[in-house]
């Protein structure tokens, strides 16, 4: 056994030092054209290693999303493969967006795949999706917490279409999202300083409305593309800001291929971010 420390521990320590940032690794065939590449392997490839390059070494966090190494089969498996190596070698955590819930048996095989130490896709964190319900996540959790990986837990996502699900009145009276949502916190609970169990809650939302202290990492996505801007998040997040890790992929990878431009405008991104967080006094 490493003596790895816990994902939370090593977001908290990540978040402080490289400040609130993950930067998504979303290569669609559009910004691959955009950035003079061609739509197959060697162009994903390029745009891929750039983005590694450009944000390893200075970015808390960077989310590959896997359907767009997927949609190349086993050739784009190799390089998300080795992205996701490079990413952790230049000391960037990484959270793996598949998005995974299946019945807990198949969610064994998923965190054999992305959680266990000896897989070549091993991350340091997962996304997974708890509408199958959330015991169904067991084995993940299991899983990452002997590897000292973390997961997040789908609880409202940024989509105008989540809601329907999500926001829906479970059998106990409470809202789907916090029924989940209190699962996470029962995960955290006694963890210190941050829990390794993650919610994803859209910066896109307005006033989450539900109660966010869940002791562990809050993912932020829909900044940038998907309308939301740092400024959001303390009306999103309120009390819970100080866990919150704003996510940005078409409104980072839209100013490469230069690496310079891409450093520019994550460090945009993250000083926006910081303002916005001292302005709510956390
Ligand atoms: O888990 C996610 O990262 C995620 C959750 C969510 O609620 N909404 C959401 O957009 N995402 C992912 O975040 C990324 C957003 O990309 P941009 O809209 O380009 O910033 C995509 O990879 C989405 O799959």
């Amino acid at each position: 056994m490493s003596a790895i420390e816990p994902f939370g521990t090593r977001l908290r320590a990540a978040m402080d030092t490289r400040g609130p940032l993950c930067v998504g690794i979303d290569p669609h065939a559009s910004l691959l054209t955009a950035w003079g590449l061609n739509d197959d392997v060697a162009g994903l490839e390029r745009f891929t290693h750039t983005v590694v390059e450009a944000l390893a070494d200075r970015t808390a966090v960077l989310k590959p999303q896997s359907a767009f190494f997927e949609r190349f089969g086993s050739r784009g498996i190799a390089v998300l493969e080795r992205a996701v190596a490079d990413a952790r070698a230049a000391g960037a955590l990484v959270l793996m967006d598949a998005k995974r819930g299946d019945i807990g048996s198949t969610m064994g095989a998923y965190a054999a795949a992305f959680l266990d130490k000896d897989s070549p896709l091993f991350s340091d964190a997962l996304t997974v999706s708890p509408y199958l319900g959330f015991g169904s996540l067991r084995p993940a959790l299991d899983a990452a917490h002997v590897s000292g990986a973390g997961v997040f837990v789908l609880g409202l996502t940024s989509n105008p279409e989540g809601a329907e699900v999500q926001r829906a009145t479970a059998a106990d009276g409470r809202v789907l999202a916090q029924v989940m949502l209190d699962h996470i916190a029962a995960e955290n609970r006694g963890a210190d300083p941050l829990g390794s169990v993650g919610a994803v809650v859209g910066a896109t939302l307005g006033d989450a409305g539900v109660d966010l202290a869940v002791n562990g990492p809050l993912l932020a996505p829909g900044i940038g593309a998907q309308g939301a801007t740092p400024a959001d998040l303390p009306g999103v997040f309120g009390a819970a800001l100080r866990n919150v890790l704003p996510s940005v992929s078409r409104g980072v990878l839209s100013h490469g291929p230069d690496v310079n431009g891409l450093r520019a405008a994550a460090a945009r991104l993250a000083d926006e971010v910081r303002d916005a967080y001292g302005q709510s006094g956390q």
